[in-house]
């Protein structure tokens, strides 16, 4: 009987898993996870991501285990674990999906050197992504602009997700294994508890609820912050515990089912989302330094100035512009920021208050339970204007515009700024422009219960474009 090792990484589900999948038709199936030092410090810092860990790990081991396999739990030296693994199993194949982050691209590449040397047969996949994400152009080079990859996407074919194998058969006997609560990972976390149900059910009820009720919207709604219209499968995807191509097909199927011009337009505006993360991905492996660097060169002489004080009142949701201050303690509160919310607050980061959009990448994350590190630093050079295909660094956000065109009623802001919940509409996107019999009416007293603007807009616009000026002579470089 053929053995099989199947080590899972941030792909923690039992449908379209193509190592699962690939070491069923093999033969015996020993399902590993590893709390190595390296995962350990990829967790450490954010609380929501590990609560996530613990419950996708606790789904993943029961559904295993009514089929009847144990999911082995091992800590410490990766290699040293994969070993013993062997030895207990007599396994003699090593089967994973890959990575793509820098760090664990070396790991992989380490262990599956290490394995192929001893005789171990490897085996890798692509199971987060669409395609492997290093597709070149014509010429043989990266990608630079969306909408090239989106096309070239459209002409490759998505492969078909493999259905949760049927028959699995198990080996544990005689494998040692931790007990997933050895780990230390918290199990309970009271304030994402309300938001978020972590795991492969709940990614599968997500897409349903989405896909049956606000896809057909989409295209129309999906930038108005209360609206709902968007799917909120970023955490489950950037957990794996649903996978990117069921998601891509059942959205195709959808539209082949229905001849509705609204939902053929709504589904086309969906799917270039889950495009943007396959761009996203194939600019983390051309450029593995992105998270810290930016991809256009002349941003290195950016003159930032950064203060601590200034800082610290964004993160806490103290500018006193009401739709950044929402959207700073939501992300507090939920783990998540509405995407249009994301790009204002990180441009009024980098934009309104010099600020590098390196520290705001490192605040989300810590602090986003849908941290995904191609996503995060594709959004933030994005928005700073140093990125691939980004917003120009002279478009800047008005973020009172920004509020009444996308919280026209002021829902949002009245939800996560409850110190402004009374103000009349007119005034809850400008709070400091409001008369003051007014602020008196609402119980508002600017500057005691809610913050003066941190920076006046027009002022910090006008800085802003004359930091620019200071690089823009090497501006039209292009990005590396
Ligand atoms: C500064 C900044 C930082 C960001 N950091 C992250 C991050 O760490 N993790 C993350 O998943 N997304 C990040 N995004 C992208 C985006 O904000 C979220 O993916 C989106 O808000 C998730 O909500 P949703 O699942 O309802 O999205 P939907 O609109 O329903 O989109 C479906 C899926 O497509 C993908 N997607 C959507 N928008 C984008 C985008 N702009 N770029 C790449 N993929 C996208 C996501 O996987 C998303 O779940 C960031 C954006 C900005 C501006």
């Amino acid at each position: 009987m053929k053995r099989t090792i199947v080590w899972f990484r941030k792909d923690f589900r039992l449908h379209d898993h193509p190592a699962l999948w690939e070491a069923s038709r093999r033969g015996a199936i020993i399902p590993l996870f590893i709390w190595s030092e390296q995962d350990q410090a990829e967790y450490a810092d954010n609380e929501g991501t590990s609560w996530w860990l613990y419950h996708s790990l606790k789904e993943l081991k029961s559904k295993l285990r009514i089929r009847e396999l144990n999911l082995i739990i091992k800590a410490g030296n990766e290699f040293e674990a994969i070993i013993d693994v062997m030895k207990e199993s007599k396994a003699d194949a090593f089967y994973f999906n890959d990575r793509y982050e820098p760090v664990e691209q070396l790991r992989q590449e380490r262990i599956t050197k290490q394995l192929e040397s001893i005789g171990v047969e490897v085996n890798r996949f692509t199971g987060n992504l669409l395609f492997s994400p290093d597709l070149l152009n014509g010429k043989g080079e990266p990608y630079k602009v969306f909408t090239s990859y989106w096309n070239r996407m459209l002409q490759e074919n998505v492969v078909h997700p493999h259905p949760v194998p049927v028959e699995m058969e198990g080996f544990a006997d005689g494998i040692s294994s931790l007990n997933l609560d050895e780990l230390g990972l918290p199990e309970r976390f009271p304030s994402m508890e309300k938001h978020w149900q972590p795991g492969e059910e709940a990614a599968i009820e997500t897409w349903r609820t989405f896909s049956e009720d606000a896809l057909l919207h989409y295209k129309k709604e999906r930038d108005m912050i209360s609206s709902g219209a968007t799917s909120t499968l970023s955490p489950f995807l950037a957990m794996g515990n649903i996978s990117v191509k069921a998601v891509w097909h059942a959205a195709r199927r959808l539209n082949e089912e229905d001849s509705n011009p609204v939902l053929h337009q709504s589904v086309e505006a969906f799917l270039r989302q889950l495009a943007w993360r396959e761009f996203a991905y194939h600019q983390l492996i051309h450029h593995p330094d992105m998270i810290r660097l930016p991809l256009r060169k002349q941003f290195l002489a950016f003159p930032w100035q950064r203060t601590d004080e200034e800082f610290r009142k964004w993160q806490e949701g103290r500018t006193g512009y009401p739709l950044i201050d929402a959207g700073m303690r939501e992300l507090r509160e939920t783990g998540v920021i509405h995407n249009r919310v994301r790009m204002v607050a990180a441009s009024f980061l980098v934009k309104h208050l010099l600020i590098p959009w390196q520290d705001g990448y490192n605040w989300f994350e810590k602090n986003l339970i849908d941290y995904d590190m191609a996503n995060n630093a594709t959004g933030w050079q994005w928005v700073a204007g140093s990125g691939i295909d980004s917003s120009p660094y002279f478009r800047i956000f008005n973020p009172y515009l920004q509020s009444e065109k996308f919280d026209p009623n002021g829902d949002y802001i009245r939800k996560w700024v409850p110190e402004l919940a009374t103000l009349p509409t007119a005034y809850i996107h400008k709070p400091s422009a409001a008369p003051m019999d007014i602020l008196n009416e609402s119980g508002v007293e600017i500057g005691l219960t809610y913050p003066s603007p941190i920076v006046d807009h027009a002022a910090a616009r006008k800085r802003a474009l004359a930091a620019f000026q200071q690089i823009k002579g090497r501006a039209e470089e292009p990005p590396v």
